[in-house]
């Protein structure tokens, strides 16, 4: 007879535990598993990512009831074990069940702490912890505005995040002077507030809370230094506490966590403890990664087959955050013995620290670009000596491909990286597990090596590492492209519901979320721009532009700053200003008390510290067009001086770039587009690091495409060459609108021409048949174009609305993705 195994907990430590047992011995227990919330066993790691809208609560299922049924295990689903009777050997639920076992685990999982203030218990306190939780904050959103989340942690910086995306106005309120102080530094959390901040979060620090205020729904926090501040909802995540008091009342030994051995048995015989909830060598953790290491020690000791014990782990982490790249692992802060090696690049926003004791990494710190995450990961965990060779864990050995870091592709990267390296963090799956996977079981696409090993499978972290592998290893061209919805609110992705819209001629957001059923009625922040975006570029004459469906910045025609006042950009053509313009702006800016005028790098003039209510006067005054600084749009056409002054010049740079900004101004595009035309080879307009750029020849023009020089720098390729002004334009337009319909909302040319191949475009744009349609198109397109500023001054009925509109930061911080593509968004910057 089969020996009976019970678990306490359907959580995703126990049902790890219990799917690596069942590869061990699949015939040696009957399982049963009772588990206090009513869904089979789901990624908790994910909730963050349904509150952003990326995923949906189908998409969190790891184990669907099939699963459960499948392994011949029982599962009793929203019940909870409320004494275990370890001398009889049973377990007994609330809802009266007395269930026998020959082995019993515990894998409870944590609670969140709840602060005990006053008003606590009102309607609208919550923490984020479970399904439930999460629900009650997409709800919410529907019909309430401020939301407080006390707490700048890991979960708190998330919950913000996805509260932001459900177009809430979010504050957050936390007790020290830097957030996420238990895993950065000052200079990286300052980073990262900094980040955060732009992207619509408010920080009230070193702000303790004294009570919750409110009648029978809370209406807002006061601390204790007396100020207030109005919420309609307060996300409690202020930490978390191991669950024990099962453990307790049953007399099994508890200190902070259950307490338990190298093998995860508590102080009762036949009785272990796995995941948040276990207490080993005096060490709770409080993320996924160990507590799968506990379930593998246990497993095999369950299986009968001969283990070392559980030593520990060393934890890294990664904020799920929306174009934000955080990591942080190990011993970061400096101490007695310690050295650290550190880089800090303000310009790109990049920060690395990684700690040394004795020539071993101990721990790092990553900002802005975590692509040695890994690399830091498995120096920790390996304790290999790197004395008097240091550098090389940032910068590379010589002659390495990683060497320099930053210029080196994810391709080489992932190809320089040792077999043993860690990859996916949350399921301890090394580099060659994956290699293995794609050569022996012939994995072909992410899906399938997330079948195979499950890498990428939880927090999705590493999904890019593993893209590059697979890449490395099969060749980018055999890697078979991912399949995936456009948001977490419908399955289809960017080319199917572009595809439905234009065979079912769909013409608003409402009627295409409607008609392909989107999970979600009103659609998100990351599918609404999209969708308004799409119909525009497939309908410019009949469709409606739809605001409300837009990034505050294009709401507003003006890019918000961090301290919620606006900049302001006017448009000067290729760079060129006259005297009077310059009268005007100055005046302008003396009018208006403007704090900052600067120069951008687009070779613009930016007014920032702009009240919102004074924009339509300042436009008005200005009498200038928009720059577009703030929008998916063409933003500039930056220019050298050319043959007009300058000895070297071949051609009228000047001209070129003018003519080509006044022909294509207010062109909506997928991302922000811009240009720069150079009048020679010495390239002073930087034409090479664009969306296009034109470089002058004798005899001609030469145009280079998708360069980038932004976070991820990319030099453009070179299209084609041509002789004529005219055919640079030609050439310019097709492509633009090329790119206009191909490319994913939210993806900058230097992605799409990655993703669909610069031969594609350059098929694509070989024959003059197929350029002129395009051109033909884009016409269409520039013909229903109107400056907005001009617009609003002129019509009361719109100025009206814009001043009524109370511009929530709803859907700005869906501007930026994991490219962090949109990094200068809201800078201001031209
Ligand atoms: C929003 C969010 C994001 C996160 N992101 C990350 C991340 O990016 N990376 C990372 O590594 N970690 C992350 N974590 C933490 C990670 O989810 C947890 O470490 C992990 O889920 C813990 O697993 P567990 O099985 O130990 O506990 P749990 O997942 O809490 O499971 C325990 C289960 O036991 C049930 N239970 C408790 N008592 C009883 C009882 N008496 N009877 C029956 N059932 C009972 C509970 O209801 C619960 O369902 C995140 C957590 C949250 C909330
Ligand atoms: N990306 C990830 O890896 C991830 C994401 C979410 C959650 N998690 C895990 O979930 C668990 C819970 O996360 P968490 O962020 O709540 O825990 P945490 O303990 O890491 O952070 C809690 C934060 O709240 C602050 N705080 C405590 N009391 C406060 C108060 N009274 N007022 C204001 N701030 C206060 C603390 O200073 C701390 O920074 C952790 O184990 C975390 O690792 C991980
Ligand atoms: S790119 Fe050539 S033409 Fe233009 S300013 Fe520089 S040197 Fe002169
Ligand atoms: S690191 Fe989280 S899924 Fe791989």
């Amino acid at each position: 007879m089969k020996q009976r195994l019970v678990m306490v907990g359907n959580g995703m430590a126990g049902v790890s535990f219990v799917e690596q047992l069942l590869k061990l011995n699949p015939n040696r227990y009957d399982i049963t598993i009772i588990g206090a919330e009513p869904y089979p066993n789901y990624n908790r790691i994910m909730l963050s990512s349904v509150l952003a809208g990326d995923s949906s609560m189908q998409d969190i299922i790891l184990n669907d009831w099939d699963w459960y049924r499948d392994n011949r295990i029982t599962l009793h689903a929203g019940e909870s074990v409320t004494a275990i009777d370890s001398a009889a050997k049973q377990i007994v639920t609330d809802k009266g069940a007395v269930i026998p076992y020959d082995e019993l685990v515990l894998a409870t999982g944590s609670l969140p702490y709840m602060l005990s203030l006053p008003g606590a218990d009102k309607e609208g306190v919550i923490a984020f912890r479970d399904i439930k939780d999460c629900e009650t904050m997409i709800e919410t959103a529907k019909r309430y505005r401020k939301a407080i989340v006390i707490g700048g942690g890991l979960l708190g910086l998330e919950a913000a995040s996805g509260l932001i995306h459900l177009n809430m106005e979010v504050s957050v309120v936390h007790k020290h002077g830097h957030i996420m102080e238990r895993q950065l530094d000052w200079a990286a959390s300052r980073m990262l507030q900094d980040e955060l901040e732009r992207q619509g979060m408010r920080f009230l620090l070193q702000k303790q809370s004294n009570a919750i205020l409110g009648d029978a729904r809370v209406s807002g926090l006061r601390f204790q230094d007396g100020t207030e501040e109005a919420a309609d909802l307060i996300v409690m995540a202020v930490g978390i506490r191991p669950n024990v008091r099962l453990a307790r009342v049953s007399g099994i030994e508890v200190n902070r966590g259950i307490v338990v051995d190298d093998y995860m048995q508590t102080s009762a015989a036949n009785i272990y403890a796995v995941g948040e909830c276990a207490e080993h060598r005096e060490t709770t953790y409080g993320l996924v990664a160990p507590l799968y290491e506990q379930g593998a020690v246990l497993a095999k000791k369950l299986a009968g087959i001969a283990v070392d014990g559980y030593k520990g782990s060393v934890v890294s982490t990664k904020l799920k955050v929306s174009g934000v790249h955080v990591f942080s692992a190990g011993r970061y802060a400096d101490g007695p013995g310690t050295k650290a090696l550190r880089v800090q690049d303000d310009l790109e926003g990049v920060y690395k620290k990684i700690v040394f004791e004795h020539g071993k990494v101990v721990g790092a710190v990553l900002f802005g670009d975590t692509s040695e995450s890994s690399k830091v990961y498995s120096a920790i965990r390996s304790g290999e000596d790197y004395s008097g060779r240091e550098k090389e864990i940032l910068f590379g050995g010589a002659g390495s491909p990683g060497g320099g870091g930053r210029s080196a592709s994810p391709i080489d990267l992932a190809a320089a990286m040792n077999g043993d390296e860690i990859v996916c963090g949350c399921n301890g799956v090394a580099k060659e597990t994956i290699v293995a996977a794609i050569t022996e079981r012939g994995c072909v696409s992410i899906g399938e090596i997330k079948a195979c090993t499950k890498a990428s499978g939880s927090c999705g972290a590493c999904k890019p590492v593993v893209e590059a592998l697979l890449a490395a290893t099969i060749g980018s061209e055999q890697v078979a492209p991912v399949k995936e919805g456009i948001c977490g609110c419908t399955p289809l992705t960017r080319d199917d519901v572009v595809e439905a819209i234009r065979r079912m001629r769909l013409r608003t957001t409402k009627e295409v979320m409607h008609v392909l059923e989107w999970s979600n009625p009103e659609g998100c922040s990351k599918c609404r721009p999209a969708l308004n975006y799409y119909i525009g570029m497939l309908y410019p004459k009949e469709h409606e532009d739809e605001p409300e469906s837009r990034f505050v910045n294009e709401r507003n025609h003006a890019n918000i700053q961090k301290d919620g006042t606006f900049s302001v950009v006017p448009r000067i053509y290729g760079g060129v200003t006259t005297p009077e313009d310059l009268k005007k702006i100055a005046a302008v800016a003396e009018k208006y008390h403007v704090p900052l005028v600067k120069i951008t790098g687009g070779q613009r003039i930016d007014l920032l510290g702009v009240k919102k209510e004074d924009l339509p006067n300042m436009w008005k005054d200005l009498d200038m067009p928009s720059g577009y600084a703030y929008g998916k749009a063409l933003r500039t056409v930056k220019t050298c001086v050319g043959n007009t002054f300058c000895r070297f010049g071949t051609q009228d740079a000047i001209k070129m770039g003018i003519d080509m900004e006044k022909k294509f101004e207010r062109l909506n595009t997928p991302h922000k587009v811009k240009l720069a035309v150079s009048g020679c080879p010495r390239n002073c307009a930087e034409a090479t690091i664009k969306d296009l750029g034109v470089v002058a020849i004798d005899g001609g023009w030469e145009l280079y495409v998708a360069g980038n020089g932004g976070m991820r720098v990319r030099a453009a390729d070179l299209l084609t060459k041509v002789k004529t002004e005219d055919e640079v334009l030609e050439w310019t337009g097709a492509y633009l609108q090329y790119y206009r319909e191909t490319a994913n909302f939210g993806e900058r040319t230097s992605e799409w021409s990655i993703r669909v191949g610069l031969e594609t475009i350059k098929k694509a744009l070989a024959n003059q048949e197929d350029r002129d349609a395009l051109n033909e198109r884009i016409h269409v397109a520039l013909g229903q174009t109107r400056d907005p500023w001009k617009q609003i001054v002129e019509n009361d009925d719109l100025r009206n609305a814009f001043e009524a509109l109370t511009a929530p930061l709803s859907i700005e911080a869906a501007a930026s993705n994991e490219s962090g593509a949109a990094h200068n968004e809201g800078g201001g910057q031209a």
